[in-house]
C-alpha cells in the first residue's frame, strides 16, 4: 500500500503494481501544508479520492475518514463513507479507532462499505495521546490486541499498524485472521504503508523513523527547476526546436 492524492501518481503507482492506493488524510500535511491532519475536511478529502480514483486502473482506492466525521455516532460514520465512495470513488475506507469504536465499523460494513481499522499510533488522536508517540507498550499491547480483534469481529477487511514495537504488531498479526498492514511496525505485517512524498524523498525536512528513502525526488526536481531557470535567464530555451510558425 502506497498513499496517493493526485491522478499522476496514482497512475504511476498503479502500473508499478501497488495493489492498494491509500488516499490517506496526510494530505491535509503533504498536499495542503497543514501542521497536523486535524484540519481536512470531508469535501477536501473527495477532490483527492476522485483524483486518485481516475488514475487507478487496477489498484483499489482506500480513503481515510478524516477528524470529525464519523466518531459521533455509527450513523455518522455510515454517512461519511458514503460520501467518499459514491462522490469520490473510492472502494474501502479506513478508520482510525480503538474497541469503543467497533459499532460504528459494523455500521459500515452492514452498509456495504469495506473497512479496515487503523490501530495503534492514531494521528488524529495526536493531542490525546500526548504526541507523535509509539503505542502498545507494555500492559497496553493487550488493549491493542483488543482493539484489533473487535475491529475484525465488527467485519474489518484489514487492520492497520501505526508506530508499534514490533513484537506486539506480530502477536496481533497472528491473533487475526484479516491481513493486516503496518507503518512503523516491522516485518510481521502482511503488507506495508508509507506516504509517498516520505518514501520518495520530497519532503526536505524530517522524515519518520519508519520511512526508507528509495529515491531522493527533491532534488532531481530542485536540479531540473533550476536548470529550466537558468535556461530563461540565458536565453537557451526556448530554442527553435520549442517555437511555432518559424
Ligand atoms: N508525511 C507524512 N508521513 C507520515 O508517515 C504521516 C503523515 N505525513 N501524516 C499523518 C501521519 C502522521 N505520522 C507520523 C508523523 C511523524 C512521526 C514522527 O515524527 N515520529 C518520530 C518519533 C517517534 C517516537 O520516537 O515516538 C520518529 O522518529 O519516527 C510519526 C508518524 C504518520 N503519518
Ligand atoms: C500513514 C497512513 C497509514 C495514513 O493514515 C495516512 O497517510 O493518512
Ligand atoms: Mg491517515
Amino acid at each position: 500500500m502506497l498513499t496517493a492524492y493526485d491522478v499522476m501518481m496514482a497512475e504511476i503507482f498503479d502500473s508499478a503494481g501497488i495493489e492498494i492506493l491509500l488516499v490517506g488524510d496526510s494530505a491535509a500535511n503533504t498536499v495542503i501544508g497543514y501542521s497536523s491532519t486535524l484540519p481536512i475536511t470531508v469535501d477536501e478529502m473527495i477532490v483527492f479520492i476522485k483524483a486518485v480514483s481516475n488514475g487507478a486502473k487496477r489498484a483499489m482506492v482506500v480513503a481515510d475518514l478524516p477528524f470529525g466525521s464519523y466518531e459521533q455516532s455509527p450513523a455518522q460514520a455510515v454517512e461519511t463513507a458514503v460520501r467518499l465512495m459514491k462522490e469520490g470513488g473510492a472502494h474501502a475506507v479506513k478508520m482510525e479507532g480503538t474497541a469503543a469504536f467497533a459499532e460504528h465499523v459494523r455500521a459500515m460494513v452492514l452498509a456495504g462499505v469495506p473497512v479496515i481499522g487503523h490501530i495503534g499510533f492514531t494521528p488524529q488522536a495526536e493531542h490525546a495521546l500526548g504526541g507523535y508517540r509509539i503505542q502498545g507498550r507494555g500492559d497496553a499491547a493487550e488493549t491493542m490486541k483488543r482493539d484489533a480483534l473487535a475491529f475484525q469481529d465488527a467485519g474489518a477487511f484489514c487492520i492497520l499498524m501505526e508506530m508499534v514495537p514490533s513484537p506486539v504488531a506480530a502477536q496481533i498479526d497472528e491473533a487475526l485472521r484479516v491481513p493486516t498492514i503496518g507503518i512503523g511496525a516491522g516485518a510481521s505485517t502482511t503488507g506495508q504503508v508509507l506516504v509517498w512524498q516520505d518514501m520518495l524523498g520530497l519532503g526536505g525536512h524530517r522524515t519518520p523513523k519508519f520511512v526508507k528513502k528509495y529515491a531522493d525526488l527533491r532534488s532531481v526536481v530542485t536540479a531540473a527547476v533550476g536548470a529550466y531557470h537558468q535556461d530563461v535567464l540565458t536565453g537557451q530555451f526556448p530554442s527553435e526546436e520549442y517555437e511555432f510558425d518559424k
